[in-house]
């Protein structure tokens, strides 16, 4: 019977091994110090005591299924774990690197969650950073655009809404898709007291509102013609906006960083297949007929 202390893929030993979930606190940081430790003291060929030790940690080897390696002292020099168990227990540079910025990135969301509770740091200023999750939630940008486009009486202005709404649509559907596909737990210091939210918006990878945020700058800066103050404000309204989310606890700082960026790209999906009486012609039709 395997021993419960045992690590195969470097995962945390010990008693805390039952309650560290994927994404949380406890499994980042907690866990990612074994890991370090296990892989620094135990690189591949480095001490004998390693070698027999990875041998003597193969689930193929607890399953008495490596017969080499459950043989007496003289046959048991050759036995080498099957390739994909030495894979596993030999991470890359890179699997090192993403658990390093993982582990920096929860301690820094941390750092930063001063917002996160009544009691926190800057408590105070919650309220303040509660309206700026407004001014970025999915349902005032819809229900706005769509308000716009119908009252709109330019045909020009009612394809750049048409536009818009479309970005909102596609940004909803794709944080949806990567929320519900990677499943990351919002930080364990973020009160769940947000304005309307559907089911995935339990999961924080990426920010919807970071998304929302890069896209409508993005959208904003390249179809309305503004003053260059404005222009400022509408890239500082994204990036405060994105720092609220972490400072809230809603988010750890790469569910941010992500959302930025894959905000950034829709737009220039929407850019590319921008919709006009040219290339959907029924679309426009349609509503002339209304
Ligand atoms: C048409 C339709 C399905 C609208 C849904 C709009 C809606 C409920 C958007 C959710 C907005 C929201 C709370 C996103 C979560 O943002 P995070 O920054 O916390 O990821």
């Amino acid at each position: 019977m395997p021993s419960p202390r045992r690590t195969i893929e470097g995962r945390p030993l010990g008693s805390s091994g039952g309650s560290s979930v994927p994404g949380s606190p406890a499994h980042g940081a907690g866990g990612g110090r074994f890991e370090f430790q296990s892989l620094l003291s135990c690189r591949a060929g480095a001490d004998p005591a390693c070698a027999r030790l990875r041998a003597s940690d193969s689930p193929v080897h607890r399953r008495g299924s490596f017969p080499l390696a459950s043989a007496g002292p003289a046959q048991a020099a050759p036995a080498l774990p099957p390739e994909e168990d030495r894979m596993n227990l030999n991470p890359s540079f890179l699997g090192i690197a993403l658990r390093s910025l993982l582990a920096i990135d929860l301690w820094l969301s941390k750092k930063l969650g001063v917002c996160a509770g009544e009691s926190s740091a800057w408590g105070s200023v919650r309220p303040l950073m509660k309206l700026l999750e407004i001014s970025g939630h999915g349902i005032p940008w819809l229900l706005g655009t769509l308000y716009c486009m119908l009252r709109s009486d330019s045909w020009a202005g009612r394809e750049v809404l048409m536009n818009l709404l479309f970005a909102l649509l596609l940004d909803l559907l794709m944080v949806a898709v990567i929320k519900g596909l990677v499943r990351r737990r919002r930080p364990a210091h973020n009160q769940m007291d947000m304005f309307f939210t559907v089911s995935v918006d339990k999961y924080s990878f990426p920010s919807g509102h970071a998304t929302r945020a890069a896209l409508v700058s993005r959208f904003i800066l390249k179809h309305l013609v503004l003053a260059i103050p404005l222009r400022v404000l509408v890239v500082l309204w994204a990036f405060v906006l994105g720092l609220s989310r972490v400072m809230l606890g809603r988010h750890n700082v790469t569910d941010v960083a992500f959302g930025f960026f894959l905000g950034y790209m829709l737009y220039s999906i929407v850019d590319y297949c921008w919709l006009s009486p040219h290339n959907v012609p029924v679309l426009f039709v349609l509503w002339n007929h209304q």
